[in-house]
């Protein structure tokens, strides 16, 4: 375990089972359409590499980046747009491909978005969800799994654009954070 983790919440095993489960379940559900994974860079970048190796099926990849966080643990509140698609996305079945789910500002941003652009379908695929976190009205339509009201990292999820490259989810011990 990395020096600066406090504790693990999710363990590598269970990340990598829950893509499996998750990933086959999307592949039936999708497996007469072609639709559009749009992956939320950054944190989104290991769960949608993992999860998507399991859909044994026709989709397109785009990426999307956003960002609200500009490295601390709490949210501007102000969804900014670093990398538009490259994809139309009119008409067609999207699978938005999120890291975690907080405050819900992100998604409810890019759900209004991609509506705005006459997506045919959305779908929001999130590895996290933090319920406790939630500002605005938000849910995710797949979960792999809950975790409590906890600036987390690992996976993805970065804390000042670290720990990105952990395997598992964890909490930081509290030196980490500094004068933050
Ligand atoms: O529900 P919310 O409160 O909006 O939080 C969730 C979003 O925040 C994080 O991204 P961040 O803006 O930190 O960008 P990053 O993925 O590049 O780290 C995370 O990856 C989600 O996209
Ligand atoms: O708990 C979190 N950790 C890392 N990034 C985040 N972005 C929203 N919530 C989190
Ligand atoms: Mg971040």
């Amino acid at each position: 375990m990395h020096n600066d983790i406090e504790k693990i919440l999710v363990t590598e095993e269970e990340i990598q089972e829950k893509c499996r489960e998750l990933g086959k379940q999307l592949a039936e559900e999708y497996k007469d359409r072609f639709p559009l994974a749009i992956g939320v860079l950054k944190g989104a970048l290991p769960f949608m590499s993992d999860i998507l190796r399991h859909m044994d099926t026709y989709l397109e990849m785009d990426f999307m980046d956003v960002s609200s966080y500009g490295g601390g643990t709490t949210s501007s509140g102000e969804v900014k747009i670093e990398k538009d698609l490259n994809t139309k996305v009119e008409g067609r079945d999207l699978l938005i491909i999120e890291d975690i789910i907080d405050s819900g500002l992100t998604l409810s941003y890019l759900v209004d978005l991609f509506k705005y652009r006459k997506a045919r379908s959305i779908k929001i695929v999130t590895l996290l969800d933090k319920p406790a976190g939630r500002t605005v009205d938000i849910k995710a339509d797949v979960v792999g799994f809950k975790v409590p009201n906890e600036f987390v990292v690992g996976y993805g999820l970065d804390y000042q654009e670290k720990y990105r490259n952990l395997p598992y989810i964890g909490v930081l011990k509290p030196h980490v954070y500094g004068a933050e």
